[in-house]
């Protein structure tokens, strides 16, 4: 698990330092998380409806924002999210990133802060993210038919939705199988999909990695924008076009070797 790097005094220096902002980092996003949380409760029962959601997203977008900027000056993570900027108050769209690690929901969220997010039901019944979650107005996953419904509502309500198309990280490089649900969504709340590509050159929180397994420090990460599709109007050929689609704008993408998955860039 622990790996010194370089020889002698500088490589145990660096490798400490490491470890030290590894652990500052998780240190600060439970902390950062669980405070927001116990905020979060008591607002969600005093707030007017339409300032719950607005101000549930607003201090989670500049909670991650913060904590990653904390990241980059700890030398733990290098960030190119610009392109990211240029969708805030464009009108309301489906966002759809690869998902090679646990990092991209983090990324997205710090950089448009009028989103809703599509989130794993797990996280949202987590003591640290759930009241915060559910205070954003967060759709849990784990009832296609009240997922689709409540992502159809939010999108006409004007907010963008963050949805990985694989609906899990990637289990395969470049991508997993792309699920029917966004096409269904797109096709239903009649918005845009708006591709994102994610790079990185580290398999920190990808599939499979333990969750306090420290990596080699600094992981770049580096996010530009795809093909924006229109709404699709035949839910089964858009599924296959779309993942055909991050199959060829992924196909010289930098990103980690996962251990035991099949790697499409060797074949
Ligand atoms: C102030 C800052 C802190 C406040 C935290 C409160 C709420 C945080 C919400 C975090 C949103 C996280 C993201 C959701 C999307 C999601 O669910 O991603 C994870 C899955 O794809 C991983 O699936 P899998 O590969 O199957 O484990």
């Amino acid at each position: 698990m622990s790996q010194v790097q370089g020889s002698g005094i500088p490589g145990i220096l660096r490798t400490l330092r490491e470890y030290l902002a590894f652990y500052c980092g998780l240190g600060l996003l439970a902390s950062v998380s669980l405070l927001w949380s116990v905020l979060a409760l008591p607002l969600s029962l005093v707030l007017p409806r339409k300032w719950k959601k607005r101000t549930g997203r607003l201090v989670i977008t500049m909670g991650f924002r913060i904590y990653l900027r904390a990241l980059s000056i700890m030398g733990a993570c290098r960030f190119d999210l610009k392109a990211l900027d240029i969708l805030q108050g464009e009108s309301p769209m489906i966002i759809a990133p690869n998902h090679p690690s646990l990092m991209d929901a983090l990324m997205v969220i710090s950089r448009l802060p009028n989103l809703a997010c599509i989130m794993k039901s797990e996280l949202v019944d987590n003591v640290f993210f759930g009241a915060g979650a559910r205070l954003a107005g967060y759709i849990r996953n784990d009832s296609l038919r009240g997922m689709i419904y409540l992502a159809v509502e939010d999108l006409r309500s004007g907010s963008h939705l963050l949805l990985f198309p694989e609906g899990t990280r990637s289990n395969r490089l470049p991508i997993g199988t792309v699920r029917g649900s966004i096409a269904l969504i797109a096709k239903e709340a009649g918005v845009p999909i708006q591709t994102v590509l994610i790079e990185t050159d580290s398999a920190f929180l990808t599939k499979g990695w333990p969750f306090f397994r420290k990596p080699s420090m600094p992981i770049h990460y580096r996010i530009h924008l795809g093909q924006r599709f229109d709404p699709p109007t035949d839910v089964r050929v858009f599924t296959a076009e779309l993942e055909s689609y991050f199959q060829s704008a992924l196909v010289d993408a930098k990103l980690p070797h996962l251990p035991a998955v099949t790697d499409v860039h060797s074949s």
